[in-house]
Formats: C-alpha cells, sequence, structure tokens
C-alpha cells in the first residue's frame, strides 16, 4: 500500500477548509491515518482475525467506507475457499481509485465488488459481517440510527457488526484526558503543534464523534442484544456487535 508521508497540514493556513476525503488526503492517507489513530494496525490485524472465525461460506462481507482497503485487503486474506463476495464502497473517488490498485497488487479466490457510492444507499443483505472502520463518525448524525438499522436487518443470524469509532465524552475531566493523550500520540508520531491544530479545525464541522453511551443506546434500539468494546485506546474504540 502507497505511504507517502502526511504534510497536508504542515504550513499555515489563513482559513483552513473543511476535511474532504479528496486526491491529495487519498495519496497519504495510509500514512495519516496510522500515525492518527492509536491501534489502527491491531483493528486491522484483528478484524483479519474475527472474519476467519466468524465469515460463513456463501455470505457477502461488507466494507463500509473502505478508503484504500486495509479492512478488506485482510479480510480477504483470511476467507480464501469460502466462496464469500466482498462488497467495498467508499463515496470518495480517489479512494476508491488507489483501493482498486491496492487490491489488484495481490490475487484472491474472493471476489471484491468495489463501489464508488453513498453508504446510506447500498443495500445490505445475506451477511456474516459488516465492517464500518472510523466510518460512522462521519456521517451526519441524523443518519447514523437508520444505517445502524439497516445492516442489522441485512445480517444473518449469528452476523456480526464491527464498528471502530473516536469518542466523546460527557465527563469533561476524561474528555480532556483522553484527548490530551490522544495529541501526545500524534506529537509522539511526528505532527508538529500547527498540522495538529488546522487538522482539527478541519474536523470541527466534519467528524462528529458519539458517546459510547450513545453508541450502546444505538445497538440497543436496532435490536442488537449482543455487544462489547474489544478494544480501546484513549479516545478510540472498537466494539463488536451480534445478531
Ligand atoms: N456517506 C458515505 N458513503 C461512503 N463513504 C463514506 C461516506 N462518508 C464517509 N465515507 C468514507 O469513509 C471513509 C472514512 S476513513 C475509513 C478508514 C477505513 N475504513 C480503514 O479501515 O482504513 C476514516 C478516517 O479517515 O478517520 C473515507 O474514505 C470517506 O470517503
Ligand atoms: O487525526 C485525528 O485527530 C483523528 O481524529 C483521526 C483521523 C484520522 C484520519 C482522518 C481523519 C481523522
Amino acid at each position: 500500500m502507497n505511504s507517502e508521508l502526511d504534510n497536508i497540514y504542515a504550513t499555515p493556513s489563513h482559513q483552513v477548509s473543511d476535511f474532504v476525503f479528496d486526491q491529495k488526503v487519498a495519496g497519504v492517507f495510509n500514512d495519516m491515518i496510522r500515525r492518527s489513530v492509536p491501534g489502527y494496525a491491531q483493528i486491522i490485524n484483528t478484524i483479519g482475525d474475527f472474519a476467519d472465525s466468524h465469515v460463513t461460506p456463501n455470505t457477502n462481507v461488507y466494507d463500509l467506507g473502505c478508503s484504500l482497503g486495509a479492512a478488506s485487503l485482510t479480510i480477504r486474506r483470511r476467507i480464501e475457499q469460502r466462496n464469500c463476495n466482498i462488497i467495498a464502497v467508499d463515496n470518495s473517488e480517489s479512494m476508491i481509485q488507489r483501493c482498486k490498485e491496492n487490491l489488484s497488487a495481490y490475487v484472491s479466490d474472493t471476489n471484491v465488488e468495489l463501489i464508488c457510492g453513498d453508504i446510506r444507499n447500498i443495500e445490505i443483505s445475506n451477511t456474516s459481517m459488516v465492517i464500518l472502520n472510523f466510518t460512522l463518525q462521519f456521517l451526519p448524525v441524523e443518519d447514523r440510527d437508520a444505517l445502524i438499522g439497516k445492516i442489522y436487518r441485512g445480517l444473518l443470524p449469528g452476523g456480526m457488526l464491527v464498528i471502530s469509532e473516536k469518542l466523546r465524552f460527557d465527563d469533561n475531566k476524561m474528555q480532556q484526558l483522553l484527548d490530551k493523550h490522544h495529541l501526545d500520540f500524534k506529537r509522539a508520531n511526528g505532527y508538529s503543534e500547527l498540522e495538529i491544530s488546522q487538522k482539527r479545525s478541519a474536523l470541527e464541522n466534519v467528524m462528529k464523534p458519539d458517546t459510547l453511551t450513545h453508541h450502546h443506546s444505538r445497538f440497543d434500539n436496532c435490536g442488537f442484544s449482543h455487544y462489547s468494546t474489544w478494544f480501546q485506546c484513549f479516545n478510540f474504540v472498537s466494539m463488536v456487535a451480534i445478531k
């Protein structure tokens, strides 16, 4: 996978514009997400483990907001010989283009259908696994319940949803503590104060994290009776829910 260095926010800008998944971001995304999200590599690997133990033969697997295809690539390696279909969706053309190149760099007997489109308009059916790896947080808040409900209905009994997100905390002390440690993580990975603050402004109107309580009540309301956090580092969490 390509690894150009992320220096998108390294030069001062008078007016930082809203964050978009354009060609510039797609070109550095592999570096950006690894240096910005604590636990990202572990989460991707573990998604592969979950797929190995959970994806059943002749079913669909959905990777919603697939970006460069990191989750799809890992899953595909782990579910050979099961006659499954991976459906990877993203509404950024630049991401889909690069995802296509990444997927074609390896051979596999598992078909990957790449869709450039909005995950709110995708039909979900006959699925044993759905991945929302840091994608729900970019959807308008009012559209999130409907997406999780649609996923629940498309899952087969025993099917699994893996959802990773940045969290917000109602408790101010915890918000400050975990946010500080996330920023320290970014500094330790070479981001400057300018890069950190300009990216923060760019994300402000675009990425709106929910609280853990909100995620839990959404799971409840959509019908999931089994769910748990399986990973958390600071304000980043990955949860698993089973139908
Ligand atoms: N409505 C939408 N429809 C389709 N795609 C969307 C939509 N909204 C946002 N996206 C897409 O969701 C992705 C979110 S990144 C996912 C990382 C990946 N899962 C990974 O495992 O590396 C997370 C991050 O950047 O923190 C972007 O590629 C958007 O274009
Ligand atoms: O960079 C951050 O501060 C984040 O919260 C994570 C992130 C990672 C990649 C794109 C957008 C947000």
